[in-house]
């Protein structure tokens, strides 16, 4: 160890107590995530509209890349630990990143296959090859790196630099915060711009080629910093032996299964007929984190919806800030925003603050109470879902049919419907009506989907004994012949102005749509063309603009951030420090296997359920995690903290005594040796495993 952390020292230059390396990691990692951040911020708009795939198969293949990305870091942790070691493994995976980004940015060109030059691309089956083949290779770089570069960076402090790799974990985490914020941000307002050689069309190769100039940024910025790095050697095909001495141990405790044989402390003392006591030891330490890991998932199952189900919440919601109209997709901007904040005030203030109040919040704890404040975001959700219920249009029921009158004439009349009260419908109005008895096929239209928030629909109804020409300045929506009308089209929210026109005679009309509205525009018998027309258009509301703001849902992504600071931030570290040497990377990659987790179980859970309330969803989420929560403080109360280096320079030691021994006395006792060998081991490590939650 300390031939180590002399090798630490003399590798880089120290600023105010921190290893100039770290500084190179902490930058790649911004540049990374802002390349990652980037791409995944325009990705499903870049299936729907421009491989032009439906939301189904778009949103599928979204989670499919995304748990990849989750999956991979098992094997870029492999790689590192026994094969090419963490440096070289971050070095070769980010080129195969870099290559997949670019591959990304070549597959959004139109211009590549558009031969006839009409705005889209001819051939589709090459845009989709080769932007399958670039999620793959980014999926493989990006995870495999992932559990890499943090290990890695903790690998540049020194035994007793615990403080300072605590706080190097806290900026890592808001270096991938800062770099996830600004590239949500960026991305999307390069894919608005319109790019192209013959035809000009929105520029998701635009989107997508600054991430890939930023990936190989991060790439360079880590080769500079080179030659400063503390590299700790690969130790063989760790994962190899690890799972053959587990595999030993089971083996060989089933086969001395009788009562005749001794018991021993752990099941994993059943390896020591073959195995080195350290790697036993080592396994251990692995195995006893992997169990608490278990219920982790559940974290990330509420927390990854943020992206979903809270998006999709934003798009029934009002984005309008004032100045600032927000789309639903970037309100989790909220999330990165929050961290850069709540980071610093945790870590210099709140944890202090407890400390000082003789409390000792131990990561555990800290993990438990991040649980629970994500259950409090998702009962936030709830009762903003209920709000937002409470607006909605009613539909009818799958027996029902949904009818609107229109009294076109200038007198009321009475209409009698079958099975209904006779109704006073007065002139020019318009009356919706749900019917039970079936009278039409049951249709109802709705306008969802948050890629069209800005727009709104509409459609006019001539009650006119002339055709009318309806129009803005943007387009021409055409002609309307007399008692008639036409079908829905789009228009931007906000203010619109409409023209009416009749052969050479015109009047305006003007009106707001709001978010999520949609309008049926009656046109009076009565208009006259050349006087102000706005008197003699009434406008119906088919959906009610939405009403709830979306900042009601700033106090959900509040406690779902403060929940992440406390869980994700904290095991990250608590990942870090309780692997043994040799195994950093792989507990990392463990980690970063219950988000892939926590990714599958929302989509079985919402496959599944099938719950019509979204609100009860929410609350039943809440639920399942206050549950795993009760059983992981149970589980972490009963877990002892160890320090691994420690452990290993005790076994070491330990180690080259008994080879001293060995060497004078050849031939003795061998079996008494190792049963006191495990004996002492056994004590060695209690000594070091005594704290607990
Ligand atoms: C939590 C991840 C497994 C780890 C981390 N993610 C974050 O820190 C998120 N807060 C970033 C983010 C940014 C924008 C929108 C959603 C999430 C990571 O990516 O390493």
């Amino acid at each position: 160890q300390e031939w180590e952390d002399g090798q630490r020292k003399g590798k880089s230059k120290v600023v105010c107590g921190y290893p100039l390396s770290i500084f190179f990691i902490v930058v790649n990692e911004f540049c990374e995530r802002f390349s990652y951040y980037g791409m995944r911020a325009v990705l499903v708009l870049y299936f729907k509209y421009f491989l032009r795939w439906d939301d189904d198969l778009a949103t599928s293949i979204y989670h499919t890349f995304v748990a990849l990305c989750y999956l991979t870091p098992i094997l870029g942790a492999i790689v590192a630990d026994s094969w090419l070691g963490k440096f070289k493994t971050i070095i070769y995976l980010s080129i195969v990143y870099a290559v997949g980004q670019v591959a990304m940015a070549v597959s959004a060109i139109h211009d590549i296959t558009d031969s006839d030059r009409d705005g889209t691309p001819d051939s589709m089956t090459f845009h989709i090859v080769l932007s399958m083949v670039g999620l793959f290779l980014i999926a493989l770089g990006t995870g495999g790196i992932k559990p890499c570069v943090a290990a890695f960076g903790g690998d540049q402090f020194g035994e007793h630099q615990d403080r300072q790799r605590r706080t190097f974990f806290s900026v890592f985490y808001l270096c991938i915060n800062g770099g996830s914020l600004l590239s949500t941000i960026i991305t999307p307002v390069l894919r608005a711009q319109e790019c192209g050689i013959y035809s000009k069309q929105k520029c998701y190769s635009l989107a997508f080629g600054v991430p890939a100039a930023l990936m190989v940024v991060a790439l360079v910025v880590f080769i500079i910093g080179s030659g400063m790095y503390y590299k700790a050697e690969p130790q063989g095909n760790i994962m190899l032996d690890v799972c053959k001495c587990i595999g030993f141990a089971i083996k060989n405790r089933y086969r001395h299964r009788s009562k005749q044989y001794p018991k021993r402390q752990h099941w994993m003392d059943w390896a020591e007929e073959k195995y080195d006591k350290l790697l036993i030891a080592q396994i251990k330490m692995v195995l006893k984190v992997l169990f608490l890991y278990i219920p982790l998932p559940m974290f990330w199952t509420l927390f990854d919806q943020k992206g979903s189900r809270w998006t999709l919440q934003a798009t029934t919601m009002d984005g309008n800030f004032g100045a600032l109209v927000i789309q639903p997709d970037q309100m989790q901007t909220v999330n990165p925003i929050l961290i850069l904040t709540l980071v610093p005030i945790m870590d210099s203030l709140i944890y202090p603050l407890i400390k000082k109040c003789g409390l000792n919040f131990t990561p555990l704890k800290r993990m438990t109470v991040g649980m629970l404040l994500a259950a409090i975001a998702f009962v936030c959700a709830a009762l903003v879902q209920i709000q937002i219920d409470k607006t909605l249009p009613t539909f009818p029921s799958t027996s029902q049919s949904q009818l609107k009158l229109l009294n076109m004439g200038s007198n009321s009349v009475t209409v009698k419907l079958p099975g209904n009260d006779a109704l006073i419908l007065p002139a020019a109005q318009v009356y919706p009506f749900i019917n039970n008895s079936e009278i039409v096929e049951n249709q109802a239209i709705t306008f969802v989907g948050f890629t069209d928030y800005f727009l709104v629909y509409f459609r006019f109804v001539n009650g006119m004994k002339t055709a009318v020409n309806v129009s803005t300045a943007a387009a021409d929506f055409g002609l309307i012949e007399p008692f008639y009308y036409s079908n829905y089209s789009q228009i931007k929210n906000g203010k619109a102005t409409f023209t009416l026109r009749s052969g050479s005679q015109s009047c305006e009309y003007s009106t707001n749509f709001g978010f999520g509205s949609s309008y049926t525009f009656f046109i009076h018998s009565t208009l006259v063309f050349g006087s102000n027309c706005q008197d003699s258009v009434t406008a119906v509301e088919d959906i009610k603009p939405n009403s709830v703001h979306m900042a009601l849902q700033i106090p959900q992504y509040f406690f779902i951030t403060a929940g992440e600071v406390m869980f994700s931030v904290t095991g990250l570290e608590f990942s870090y420090s309780q692997a043994p040497s040799n195994m950093k990377a792989v507990l990392q990659a463990g980690w970063l296997f219950t988000v892939a987790i926590g990714n599958f179980i929302v989509l079985i859970v919402a496959e599944l359920a099938k719950i019509p309330k979204q609100w009860a969803e929410y609350v039943l989420f809440a639920s399942l995690l206050v549950a795993v929560c009760v059983i992981f403080s149970i589980m972490a109360y009963f877990y002892t903290y160890i320090d691994p280096t420690e452990i290993e320079a005790q076994f070491k030691k330990k180690i080259n005594e008994d080879d001293e021994d060995d060497k004078s006395k050849p031939g003795k006792a061998e079996v008494e040796m190792v049963k006191r060998d495990s004996i002492k081991c056994h004590d060695e490590y209690d000594k070091a495993t005594q704290t607990k939650m």
